[in-house]
């Protein structure tokens, strides 16, 4: 928690087009390059196997946008081929001793766990002093797009991690059948817009500016950003401090998504800082795999302004301190996608470390787990 992220505003923007294969990635690139917000972009396509040759955007190479083509599949790749293009792309296409492009926009091959490349965009030291995430835009074929999260868990990820879902190929799909996969992403994904793109033809400025920093606003922006009430339409209104969507019962039980939660944590009182980064550790150490994205403003006890969280899996972002709270609302707000995990086993645990080294002391909590065992620690005993 020791390192803070700053000077948002002189970073790069990377945007991440992710989207199962054949969903509509590339119709969309070729439409978007046209567009003034793209005049100085860096494009980096990685497609697994051969780039068919007729690829549009090759052509479109030119002296006002850059094409950059990685061979191999991106996520298994990741830690060379990536990061060897991003760290040297500032120079190499530099114009008048500085870095030319003002944007970039990776897509992955239709394959890719977009995870991996979270990862290298939110931990490389060198990376992040050129580069900020925008944020993940995932295409969804409407028409197929159902027997496709229903096959292959990678597009079930690719959803949940996203920050705009683009439902493709609206003119195949019957209106029902449209209407059954908005409501499953909404499921998977209740904060990222869905929005329905016909050939590729989408507004850029719904796509980009979706991350932390709003350059229109030159600032963080925590709420567009983490649009906490979007978790809040689900059930449990009212009473406790979960929101969330879980998915009705289907007769096809083995659904990927039927595993997947998407919750919203709030807390009233500030949490302690040493039991909250210990929960993260220990959560990210055992469940890494299954938190598909976590986002959230934390109060911290004794820390007058709020910390800001952003996750993928086992790895996070530097935590941000902002200068100051966005609003008057100083709950902690945590949004979890997860696989497996319920809301209830996300708030138990992280009250029962928080408040338990709180009132005892990490020696003494330790100690106590140790010789009398959890449940002397129980949830309901340590102040939750
Ligand atoms: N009818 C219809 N076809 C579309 C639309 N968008 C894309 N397509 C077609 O869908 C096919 C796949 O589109 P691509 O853009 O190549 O998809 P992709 O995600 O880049 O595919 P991969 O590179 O294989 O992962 C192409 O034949 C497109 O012309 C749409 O809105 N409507």
């Amino acid at each position: 928690m020791s390192k803070v992220f700053a000077g948002p505003q002189s970073l790069i923007p990377v945007s991440v087009l992710t989207g199962f294969l054949g969903s509509g990635k590339t119709t969309l690139l070729n439409h978007l390059v046209h567009a003034p917000e793209m005049r100085r972009a860096l494009v980096v396509i990685n497609e697994f196997g051969a780039i068919s040759l007729d690829h549009d955007l090759i052509a479109r190479s030119t002296d006002d946008l850059v094409v950059e083509m990685m061979g191999g599949c991106l996520c298994c790749t990741i830690r060379g081929d990536l990061l060897r293009t991003l760290r040297d792309a500032p120079w190499r296409f530099a114009r008048d001793g500085t870095c030319w492009f003002d944007r970039v926009v990776i897509e992955t091959t239709g394959l890719a766990d977009p995870a991996p490349i979270l990862h290298t965009l939110m931990t490389d030291a060198h990376l992040a002093t050129l580069y900020r995430l925008d944020g993940v835009i995932a295409t969804v074929d409407a028409a197929t797009g159902m027997a496709t999260l229903d096959a292959q868990e990678e597009a079930i990820k690719q959803a949940a991690m996203a920050d705009r879902i683009l439902l493709t190929k609206t003119d195949l799909a019957a209106p029902e059948e449209r209407a059954a996969i908005e409501r499953r992403l909404r499921a998977i994904n209740p904060a990222a817009p869905t929005l329905p793109v016909l050939q590729g033809a989408v507004d850029p400025a719904s796509l980009f500016d979706a991350g932390l920093y709003d350059p229109a606003s030159k600032t963080n922006d925590v709420r567009r950003w983490l649009q906490a009430e979007a978790y809040q339409g689900g059930h449990g209104h009212g009473h406790g401090h979960d929101h969330g969507h879980t998915h009705p019962h289907h007769h096809d039980v083995n659904r990927h998504d039927d595993h997947i939660h998407a919750t919203c944590l709030t807390f009233d009182e500030p949490l302690d800082a040493d039991g909250f980064e210990r929960w993260l550790d220990i959560l990210t150490l055992f469940k890494g795999p299954d938190i598909l994205r976590v986002k959230g403003i934390v109060n911290l006890a004794g820390q007058p302004k709020p910390v800001v969280i952003h996750g993928v899996q086992h790895i996070f972002h530097p935590p941000v301190l902002l200068d100051a709270w966005p609003s008057e609302d100083r709950r902690t707000r945590l949004v979890f996608i997860t696989r497996d995990i319920s809301a209830e086993e996300l708030r138990e645990t992280l009250m029962l470390l928080t408040s338990g080294i709180q009132r005892y002391g990490l020696a003494g909590f330790v100690e106590g787990l140790l010789n009398e065992g959890a449940p002397a620690l129980a949830p309901n005993q340590a102040g939750a």
